[in-house]
């Protein structure tokens, strides 16, 4: 008797679409408040803080954002994309907005569908998720390309399947298509914040499992689109970074957090523990984006005070800092400015002398060869 109650159990567990209280997910405000509360605040201030960049950078900032946001979703399934393709294939996409063409590579497929769900453009409906389902396998041998799954499906712990490693049993194909129009019907009519509203519909979309495969992937870009729908216009509240790669940070609490997320409690799923967990993920992107934006204005302050250096030394900076903060830190001495500039050792040393006379660098207690140059700027102001 007792194992049978066990076994009923686990069932309910599983099969929480059987449940009177599925698709009813809901969280606690209670809860969450303190952590949306920061997260908005600090969606907020970025968009601020992006203001005071050129246009060129924000491209460049949305750029990195898409490809690594590419890159981290097929890396949190074990699968690795080409960089450098699909960086190519986002900057042909952009190019190409809108007009027909013909998509040559499966990184171009990929770019399109990213692209699509950061520009929000058109509101989620099965059309669009199927088309993505379809952009997501081009070129691919998949089952069910490009529309709901026509088998049962099953998450499992690891890759024996053993039974006692079943997580979760989606609900039966014969229902996916109804499942898909009520989330779809809900995911319209929501009014919770964006944050709160796309930890919801991920966690729904991931419980119904529509496809045969990439379901992660397309429930991330589902994220994706609905922050990008939740500005004033159509792409405006796109996350800045890449949420993905936040995810893939901590990829077992987010297999953890999918499983919590589902407890029955009375009439309805509590989604609290995957709702919080997601609200720390983009709190986590938020502090990375706005120290990137931070970096990039604190490059243009630079360069604009300074914009009578000489070209080889302006040449070698600029070069400095697009290798990031942390090169930046760690200073610059003669043999690497040689190498970059081009020039001997001694008129490296000469350059180097003549920046820190026009107190654009500052010198190293160390001396000899290894004396290094550091940049003098707000960030890091002369001593005293
Ligand atoms: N316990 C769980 N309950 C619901 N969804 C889960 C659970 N564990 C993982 N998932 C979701 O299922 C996804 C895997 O499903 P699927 O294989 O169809 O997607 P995918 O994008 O091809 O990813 P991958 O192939 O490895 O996981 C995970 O990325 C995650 O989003």
């Amino acid at each position: 008797m007792l194992i049978f109650e066990g076994i009923g159990e686990i069932n309910r567990l599983m099969q929480i679409w059987n449940s009177p209280a599925w698709p009813r997910f809901t969280h606690d405000p209670l809860a969450t408040e303190d952590l949306l509360a920061r997260v908005s605040a600090r969606l907020g201030a970025i968009g601020g803080l992006q203001a005071a960049l050129s246009a060129e950078e924000r491209q460049e900032a949305f750029l990195r954002a898409v490809t690594g946001e590419a890159m981290a979703s097929f890396a949190i399934e074990g699968a690795s994309l080409p960089a450098d393709q699909i960086e190519a294939s986002v900057v042909a996409s952009l190019a190409y907005r809108g007009a027909e063409r013909p998509l040559l590579r499966r990184t171009d497929a990929i770019a399109e569908l990213m692209l699509e769900a950061r520009a929000g453009a058109a509101p989620l409906d099965g059309a669009l998720l199927l088309r993505w389902h379809d952009l997501l396998f081009h070129g691919i041998e998949v089952e069910d390309r490009g529309r709901w799954r026509t088998f049962p499906m099953e998450i499992v712990r690891g890759a024996t399947g053993r039974r006692e490693d079943v997580l979760y049993v989606a609900p039966p194909p014969i229902r996916v298509a109804q499942e898909m129009t009520r989330f779809l019907d809900w995911l319209a009519q929501d009014r919770h914040p964006a944050p709160i509203r796309a930890a919801l519909a991920h966690l729904w979309f991931e419980s119904i499992h529509p496809f045969s495969d990439g379901n992660g992937r397309i429930g991330r870009a589902i994220i994706e689109h609905v922050f990008a729908r939740s500005g004033a216009g159509a792409g405006e509240g796109a996350l800045p970074f890449s949420l993905s790669r936040q995810i893939e940070a901590d990829k077992r609490g987010y297999y953890a957090a999918l499983q919590a997320g589902r407890r029955i409690v009375g009439d309805r799923l509590d989604a609290t523990p995957f709702v919080c967990w997601l609200l720390e993920r983009i709190l986590a992107g938020v502090s990375l984006a706005e120290a990137e934006a931070r970096f990039l204005v604190r490059r243009n302050a630079f360069f604009s005070r300074h914009a009578d250096l000489p070209v080889r030394a302006d040449r070698v900076l600029r070069r400095l800092f697009a290798e990031g903060e942390e090169r930046l830190a760690q200073g610059l001495s003669a043999g690497p400015y040689g190498r970059i500039a081009g020039v001997s050792a001694a008129t490296a040393t000469r350059d180097l002398a003549d920046l820190e006379r026009r107190g654009v660098l500052r010198r190293s207690e160390a001396g000899g060869r290894s004396t290094r140059y550091f940049l003098q700027d707000e960030a890091n102001p002369a001593p005293g």
